[in-house]
């Protein structure tokens, strides 16, 4: 991070006057650590995202993305998804009850949560003005992506982005957001659910907690349809993927990051995520 920008304009921050430190409630606590672990597995704050805000790719530079071959820039969009899903594991290691979840029913919520995760917290680097996406160092538009040749989901990801971006969520709603979108007992092939709702119900009072507090309780709704759309963009996500093994399957197999096939190639049984 950009030294100095950290302590100076965080000071400021007015969200971490609200949940300073664990206060005398439990649901004010677990407020206080998702946003902490929310921040501490940000790739970039906010403030940081705001300096690199006009950092936009040149028309030289998105051309050369345009020309990578389709295997090229979908290795690329692996290895870059992977690193945000990375991010995205360890801020979920640090919800309080989640470790305490057996490690199948962890790896089952990563499995399917940790893509939704990545698109909720693509709102924060998505700027609105130009509809540009951070990506690979510079502020991109959806063009950059066409040699990957999934024009449909990309613009879907786009469109995501801008609705989610548009309800101007605080850092602490994106935090208590990610986790209510990973913590999901109806997810499929979980061994405890029980123990997965009981997770959930705390975090669904944390987040109902700080909307009140916020005054945006006509929030929550309008998230609860964000989920629906993020079931779909996941689901196309799989799909172009399946597409995409057929015509370059030793690509999939041999280039792709092993976290990125465990989550996302159904087949694999590579078990990188042990390591949680
Ligand atoms: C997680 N912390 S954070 O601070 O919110 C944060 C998060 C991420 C990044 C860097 N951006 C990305 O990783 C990223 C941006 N946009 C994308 O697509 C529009 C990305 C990205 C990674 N994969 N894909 C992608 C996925 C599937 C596909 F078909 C094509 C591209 C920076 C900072």
């Amino acid at each position: 991070s950009i030294p100095g920008s950290e302590m100076g304009l965080r000071a400021f921050d007015p969200e971490s006057l609200f949940c300073p430190y664990p206060t005398s409630t439990h649901i004010e606590e677990l407020c206080a650590s998702i946003f902490r672990s929310h921040r501490e597995t940000s790739q970039y704050c906010v403030e940081e995202l705001q300096i690199l805000r006009w950092k936009i790719f040149s028309r030289e530079e998105v051309l050369a993305y345009q020309n990578k071959s389709m295997d090229e820039m979908w290795q690329l969009c692996a290895v870059r998804l992977t690193d945000a899903v990375q991010y995205v594991v360890e801020f979920a290691k640090h919800i309080p009850g989640f470790r305490q979840l057996g490690q199948n029913d962890q790896i089952a919520l990563l499995k399917s949560g940790s893509m939704e995760v990545v698109l909720v917290r693509m709102s924060r680097i998505f700027n609105m003005e130009n509809s540009t996406v951070f990506f690979d160092g510079k502020f991109a538009g959806p063009e950059l992506f066409k040699s990957l040749a999934c024009g449909d989901f990309i613009a879907s990801v786009f469109d995501f982005s801008h609705g989610l971006c548009a309800l101007r969520l605080t850092e602490q709603q994106v935090a208590l957001f990610s986790a209510l979108v990973l913590i999901n007992a109806d997810r499929p092939c979980l061994e405890d659910r029980d123990r997965v709702l009981r997770v959930r119900k705390d975090v669904e009072l944390a987040f109902t907690h700080i909307l009140h507090r916020d005054n945006q309780e006509s929030l929550l709704h309008k998230l609860y349809q964000k989920v629906a759309l993020l079931k779909n963009l996941c689901s196309l996500h799989i799909e172009k993927l399946r597409w995409f093994r057929q015509y370059y399957p030793v690509t999939v197999h041999s280039l792709f990051p092993p976290l990125y096939k465990e989550l996302f190639v159904s087949d694999t049984d590579t078990h990188t995520m042990v390591t949680l």
